[in-house]
């Protein structure tokens, strides 16, 4: 069946100033953030999918580490997770589409040889979070570039639920998960966290690998 949402050609996505403002931003300061990524239509399929997958209970505790030495542990990580596989849906293929033009955008660019894209939903319920952490694992270098595209429609700053980056050598910022809001950063560098909130807070997050 055709995809009822508009698939990118290439990195045509991404219009020029898009790109520069991704581009420099991640280059110069390790980390980038862009409102309105995703078309409305596309967030609110994507919203919804990862609404039903929770209600339904197909979402499974995230653990921390890696997979053969994975471990639930909610006072570190409390949130819920599906991977995405290719063919979920519609939304979840447009979705991707977008990203492998990212890919192929940034190694154009940075010469990253990302290879692969691994992505999953994630749902905080109210009051869980993320603590502290980098995205790259101790005994595989391979996540590169990591991003997070959020999900929920009409985000107040006081609901909580920021992503709070830790640039190394400067002060911490918030970034609110306002839906079809995406943050980009180096995954071996930023430190940073998810905020408790006061509703639930959905999300799509990734990385980008190159070869192990
Ligand atoms: O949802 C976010 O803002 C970040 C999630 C995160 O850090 C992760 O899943 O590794
Ligand atoms: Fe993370």
């Amino acid at each position: 069946m055709a995809n009822s949402f508009a698939l990118p050609a290439s990195t045509d996505y991404f219009g020029d100033a898009l790109q520069l403002d991704m581009l420099t931003n991640l280059s110069t300061h390790g980390w980038s953030q862009h409102s309105l990524f995703l078309p409305e239509t596309l967030r609110l399929a994507l919203a919804t999918e990862c609404a039903d997958l929770a209600a339904s209970g197909a979402l499974k505790s995230a653990g921390v580490g890696r997979t053969a030495v994975l471990t639930v542990q909610p006072a570190i990580r409390g949130d819920q997770i599906l991977w995405l596989n290719p063919g979920q849906s519609q939304a979840c293929d447009a979705y991707l589409a977008i990203m492998e033009s990212l890919r192929l955008l940034l190694n154009q660019h940075f010469y990253l040889g990302l290879e692969e894209y691994e992505s999953h939903f994630a749902f905080y319920a109210p009051g869980s979070a993320y603590l502290r952490h980098l995205d790259r694992f101790r005994d595989d270098d391979s996540r590169t570039v990591s991003v997070v595209i959020y999900l929920n429609q009409d985000w107040l700053s006081d609901q909580g639920g920021a992503l709070r980056l830790h640039p190394q050598g400067l002060a911490s910022l918030d970034v609110s998960p306002i839906g079809a809001t995406m943050v980009l950063f180096l995954s071996a560098e930023m430190l940073h966290e998810v905020m408790p909130a006061s509703r639930d807070r959905l999300s799509l997050t990734g990385w980008f690998r190159r070869r192990a």
